[in-house]
């Protein structure tokens, strides 16, 4: 028997797979995932034979263009998402194609060297690559299987279409019926390792673009359990009528609720989450551009942003805070914004003793190309320490690159922080491209999150630091850099390196120096702090913002609340306060969001009139006095933080608390 293109040892596993399948009618033991082996048994069960060599006929015109019309609204979505693909493989030898739910093809973008080869096996518009005629194959199989499909060289059934590799995945529109399939096809022999998760991740794209298109009118609800996912493809959305009824939830949010793809019986808002939809809005309208947190009848709590749509609303509000969701928003940059383009050390220093120690730490390994490493719980400034340090800097002038290693695709880290060159691989972009580390050469590279990246990438990471070179992927060429390296970290990196999840050697290089960055609840310059915020806020509002102040009632309350959002969340809450004022100047207790104060686990307010709440002291009553219940508690939610470097998942786990009591408790005690 004669086989295309084989080549290497999985080759000659796949003829050993062949071999056994075809001329011994045996199941191979090995060599074949188990998609591609369910797809031969039912074209065996079929009939089909792997040396046929007749190609049915594309569908004429007309089928074309009923089928087309059939996927309008796919194929609205879908064009620029496969032009931007194709961009990107462009000169890989490889076509994009998307066909509908009975595989046939409805659109494709292909490569001019490739195109002639695959018109001949029919990979054009019209062509039908449903598993029942062709055999097994990426598009086909993936309508069979629901689930992304890669099939390589000899695994297709039929012998002639052996020369290809593709790679498809699934579409399921906003109900989550198959809309179609997306698929990348190229020659075997240039088969690249990313182009199924090139694939799959345009298919989230365009899932996701589905489902805002056809909840465009609807109150979108999108979250997730880490704030720095809400916006991404990662992020759970609901549709949500005026009435509270879901209308539509995308994958990830089915999982996380527990729902299944079609649901029939539309649950209400409210049975899935513990605040109903009208106080949710209400929040949403008060928090401006903060997330909010709601907490799943299920037990997480999640961070939430809610996209009201365009145009007037109806539902009535819980309250009139609402409406405000509807007032243009303020264009004016706002404190921290802009990123800190010239914020320096001295600018940080407001006071606090231990943040004055950091500052004086960094500032003695300045110019001497020492990697400094920022420890710090989230939101207490590592990233503006980090532009600071920059900024104050020998490289002030050269680059500040930055890259947050727990929010990119494990897959991606590699290509973003090296780089490549064009051809790389499927995904790669015909010009290739330059990787933050080249990016920052001549300034400094900030890698936040340090301890989230893959153990492959810190070996790559470590050659860099010690050979001071770097070579982009697909080439051997290396490429000298000179730059100061910066990382932060929100947990302890000592002990990832105990479990194994970071690497000593590169933990040594990282951390020459250690700066650790205190919590807001244990800082002593909360006053300096909060008016330096405020005047940035108030600046962003124009004129009116020169008059505005904060009463003391509220300043007592922020200098004992017990931040576990830190300085972000105090900026937040300033934001809100200065939004919230009518005509008056001075920010009352009432401008305070209600999180603040706490809702109860029903959602019922509590403590709130115009009076602040007493607030949570920032840190356990010590004394030789009696403590009550509630000081012993608040030591102990404390100590844990510490612990946990201000974790909260990790601190309610030890508590054995959610994480919701855990915030109300940080939130609330007295
Ligand atoms: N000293 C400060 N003055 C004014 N704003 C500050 C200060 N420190 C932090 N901020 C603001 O707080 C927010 C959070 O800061 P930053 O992103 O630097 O924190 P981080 O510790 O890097 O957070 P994460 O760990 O979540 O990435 C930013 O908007 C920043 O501008």
């Amino acid at each position: 028997m004669v086989l295309p293109q084989l080549r290497d040892r999985r080759d000659n596993t796949l003829v050993d797979a062949r071999r056994f399948f075809f001329e011994h009618g045996e199941l191979p033991q090995a060599g074949l995932t188990p998609p591609v082996l369910r797809s031969w048994q039912r074209c065996r069960s079929s009939g089909l034979d792997h040396l046929d060599k007749h190609s049915p006929d594309p569908e004429g015109r007309a089928g074309l263009s009923e089928a087309r019309e059939r996927s309008a609204r796919l194929l609205e979505h879908a064009g620029g998402i496969m032009e931007h693909v194709f961009e990107q493989i462009r000169a890989s030898g490889s076509m994009v194609i998307l066909a509908d739910i009975h595989g046939m093809i409805l659109h494709s973008l292909g490569d001019a060297d490739f195109l002639g080869r695959a018109q001949r096996v029919a990979l054009q518009p019209g062509a039908s690559w449903d598993e029942a005629e062709r055999g097994t194959n990426a598009i086909g199989t993936a309508i069979i299987e629901l689930a992304p499909v890669e099939v390589m060289g000899a695994e297709h059934y039929l012998e002639r279409n052996g020369f290809l590799t593709c790679s498809a995945s699934p579409v399921f529109d906003a109900r989550g019926r198959l809309a179609g399939v997306l698929d990348i096809s190229g020659d075997y022999r240039s088969q690249q390792r990313h182009t199924l998760g090139l694939v799959r991740l345009s298919v989230e794209l365009l899932e996701k673009r589905l489902f805002e298109a056809e909840f465009a009118k609807e109150i979108q609800i999108a979250f997730h359990s880490r704030p720095e996912y809400v916006g991404s493809l990662q992020e759970g959305v609901l549709a949500v009528g005026e009435d509270g009824r879901l209308l539509g939830a995308n994958p990830v949010a089915r999982e996380a609720l527990g729902l299944c793809a079609g649901f029939v019986q539309a649950p209400v808002f409210n049975t899935l989450f513990r605040l109903g939809l009208g106080q949710v809005l209400d929040r949403a309208a008060s928090a401006g551009d903060a997330l909010l947190m709601l907490e799943m009848r299920r037990g997480d709590t999640v961070y939430a942003r809610v996209r009201a749509p365009r145009g007037p609303r109806t539902a009535v509000p819980a309250t009139g805070l609402a409406d405000r969701a509807a007032e243009p928003r303020r264009t004016a940059p706002k404190a921290g914004e802009g990123r800190g383009n010239d914020i320096t050390l001295d600018c940080l220093a407001t006071g606090d003793e231990r943040l004055q120690l950091a500052l004086d730490r960094a500032r003695r390994v300045q110019g001497k190309d020492i990697p400094l490493l920022i420890q710090g719980e989230s939101g207490v400034g590592k990233e503006l320490f980090a532009r600071a340090f920059h900024n104050s800097g020998t490289r002030r002038d050269g680059p500040f690159v930055a890259l947050n290693c727990a929010a990119i695709p494990e897959n991606l880290i590699e290509s973003e922080l090296f780089g490549y060159v064009g051809g790389a691989f499927t995904g790669a972009r015909r010009e290739g491209a330059v990787g933050k580390i080249q990016q920052a050469h001549g300034g400094t590279l900030f890698l936040d999150e340090i301890g989230d990246m893959p153990l492959g990438m810190q070996a790559r990471l470590l050659r860099v630091l010690q050979e001071r070179c770097v070579s982009p992927i697909g080439s051997l060429k290396t490429t000298p850099v000179d730059l100061s390296l910066v990382c932060a970290t929100h947990r302890m990196l000592r002990d990832a390196v105990k479990q194994g999840l970071f690497r000593e050697d590169l933990y040594y290089r990282v951390n020459s120096l250690t700066v650790t960055l205190p919590p807001l609840r244990e800082r002593t310059d909360i006053r300096s702090i909060v008016t330096k915020i405020l005047a940035a806020e108030a600046e962003a509002i124009g004129a009116r913002g020169a008059a505005i102040t904060i009463s003391g009632e509220v300043m007592n309350f922020f200098e004992r609340y017990a931040w576990p959002g830190n300085v972000r969340q105090l900026q937040n809450v300033i934001r809100v306060a200065v939004a919230l004022l009518d005509d008056e100047c001075e920010i009352q207790p009432v401008h305070l969001p209600e999180e603040l104060f706490g809702i109860d686990a029903d959602g019922e307010h509590e403590e709130r009139s115009g009076q602040a709440a007493e607030p949570p002291p920032r840190a356990a009553v010590g004394g030789n006095v009696a403590r009550s219940l509630d000081e012993i508690e608040l030591e102990a939610v404390a100590t844990v933080m510490r612990e946990v470097g201000g974790n909260v998942s990790a601190a309610a786990r030890r508590l054995g608390v959610s994480r919701n009591t855990l915030y109300r408790k940080l939130g609330r005690m007295t």
